[in-house]
């Protein structure tokens, strides 16, 4: 049986791991963490994830369920990852990652600790956003560079604190990789005032934070005549989730290595 760690697991998709891992076999909660001054220590993680009692206490750090784990599934803040990274690391344990909002050079500390841990680090850990990636990878080597205008939406809850989500840019490099574009350098991220006819090579990025949407992605490619979009609506954190486990269990089985969803999927 692997037994995983699942921090930030009072957050909403902590208590929607807790519940993913409920519900599959051959793995199992071992420990929730919450920040250390949390009023939800000691109290039953199953019970805070509202699944029913599991035996299992809320702690208030990793280090107190050292022994309790051999997978941590992390979705909380990028500061607080890199520093559960660091924890795995040290003490030989493989890593799920799907905290977004990471700088360049927060993730060159993943590559750094994947040279000694095995790491899925994936901004979305749908199936159906994972298959996106490869229909937008289709899609844009198909249409070219020259005549499509590219436009990534994305919608999604009042309390998201980064943006563009990290899909709506794994979903810009997608695309920019296939037409041989830098992202950095054609990425236009929300237009206002006077901004000029559109240069042709941009891709723009446009934001909407409302409500409890739970993550809505479209990629436009439109022309003179016709549009083409792909979307991908998530309406509910169960389908993150159980990527989320379905992740741990694969992980498990490697030695060290920086991997993405799209490895565990067959997608690449
Ligand atoms: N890859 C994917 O498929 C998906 C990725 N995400 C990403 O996952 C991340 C979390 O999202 P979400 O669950 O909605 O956010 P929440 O704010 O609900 O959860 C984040 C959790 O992290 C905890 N946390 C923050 N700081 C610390 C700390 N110093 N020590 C311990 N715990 C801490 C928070 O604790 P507290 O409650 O006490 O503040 C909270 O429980 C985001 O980056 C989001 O973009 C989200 C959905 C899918
Ligand atoms: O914060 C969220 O909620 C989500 N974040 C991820 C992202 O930034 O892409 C994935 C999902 O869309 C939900």
């Amino acid at each position: 049986m692997i037994k995983v760690a699942v921090t930030g697991a009072a957050g909403r998709m902590g208590k929607a791991n807790i519940e993913a891992l409920q519900m599959a076999e051959g793995i199992e909660l071992g420990a929730a963490i919450v920040e250390p001054d949390s009023s939800l220590i000691g109290v039953d993680a199953g019970e805070m994830a509202g699944v029913g009692k599991l035996g299992v206490s809320v702690v208030g750090s990793l280090h107190e369920a050292v022994a309790d784990f051999d997978v941590l599934i992390d979705f909380t803040a990028p500061e607080v990852t890199l520093e559960n990274v660091r924890f795995c690391n040290t003490h030989g344990k493989k890593i799920v990652i799907g905290t977004t909002g990471l700088t360049d050079e927060q993730k060159t500390h993943l590559d750094k600790a994947a040279e000694t841990s095995a790491i899925v680090f994936a901004p979305n850990m749908s199936v159906g956003v994972n298959l996106c990636f490869k229909l937008l990878e289709v899609a844009a080597k198909a249409l070219g560079n020259d005549d499509y205008d590219i436009e990534v939406i994305e919608a999604h809850h009042r309390h998201k604190v980064d943006s563009p989500s990290g899909t709506a840019l794994r979903m810009g490099e997608v695309v920019a990789d296939a037409l041989g574009r830098d992202l950095k350098e054609c990425a236009v991220y929300g237009r206002e005032g006077m901004t000029g006819a559109r240069p042709r090579g941009e891709i723009g990025f446009e934001t909407i934070r409302a409500g409890d949407v739970v993550g809505d992605h479209t990629v436009l490619f439109a022309t003179e005549g016709e549009r083409i979009e792909i979307t991908h609506k998530a309406s509910n954190r169960l389908t993150f989730a159980k990527g989320a486990v379905r992740a741990a269990k694969w992980v498990q089985g490697q030695e060290t290595g920086l991997y993405d969803m799209q490895d565990i999927l067959g997608l690449k």
